[in-house]
């Protein structure tokens, strides 16, 4: 049998991924986050494994590189990706919210929104009638409301220390954040035997 592809986030999450496929009895023997190589295989050629960027795991799962990924809801959302979501690993958690100065902002008939997430953040306001210009930054968000550039952020709070030490506040909370497992559609709808047996030896050890 083929082996199924699978598309792993590189970053904070990557570890606890890699410990759940361990658990379930799949080993990289020589994955090394610091190698410079982007496809392992598991002792028992039956994952391959794609070592690629958060952000684009959806990506390559919608265009049928890989059949399977694991990566951040956050993520998914963002890129509003055509796939399935099949189960939370309950690993990575956060929250999308809005953060900013203080409450007032909210007021402001138009704002200005900073956010790693700029489709996330406009389908937001959008939602609630807000007029919005989205600026999208690619990390250290919480500057731009303290230097003036945007009214208010979009982006993920796990412990609060970071909004906390620039002397913003949650607004409003979004979505719950976690990591999830995504498949493309069509791999299965062929492959769906190989997929379900893989989702089910991980929803055992998630119980
Ligand atoms: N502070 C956090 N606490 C818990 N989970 C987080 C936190 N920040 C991000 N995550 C989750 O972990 C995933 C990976 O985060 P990480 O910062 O490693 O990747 P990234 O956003 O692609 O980083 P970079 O752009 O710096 O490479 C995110 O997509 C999100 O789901
Ligand atoms: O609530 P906390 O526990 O402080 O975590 C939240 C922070 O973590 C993430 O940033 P990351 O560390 O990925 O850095 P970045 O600014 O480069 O995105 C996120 O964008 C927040 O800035």
């Amino acid at each position: 049998m083929h082996p199924i592809t699978l598309a792993l986030a590189k970053g904070r999450t990557t570890d606890s991924t890699l410990r759940l496929l361990n658990k379930v009895g799949y080993f990289f023997e020589d994955f090394d986050e610091n190698s410079r190589k982007l496809v392992f295989f598991d002792v028992n050629q039956e994952i391959k494994l794609l070592f690629v960027k958060a952000v684009d795991v959806p990506t390559y799962v919608e265009k049928g590189a890989a059949d399977i990924g694991i990566v951040g809801k956050d993520n998914i959302l963002e890129s509003g990706a055509d796939v399935y979501e099949m189960l939370d690993l309950h690993e990575g958690k956060c929250k999308f919210v809005v953060a900013g100065k203080n409450r007032e902002t909210f007021a402001l008939k138009n704002l200005t929104v900073a956010s790693k997430y700029p489709s996330v953040a406009a389908n937001f306001f959008q939602k609630q009638g807000i007029n919005t210009e989205t600026i999208k930054l690619n990390g250290s968000v919480e500057l731009a409301p303290l230097i003036g550039m945007a009214d208010v952020i979009v982006d993920i709070v796990e412990t609060g220390r970071t909004l906390r030490e620039n002397g913003l506040v949650i607004l409003e909370e979004l979505e719950e954040i976690s990591t999830r497992l995504i498949t493309n559609k069509a791999s299965f709808a062929t492959k769906t035997e190989q997929i379900e047996g893989f989702i089910h030896k991980l929803q055992q050890v998630l119980e």
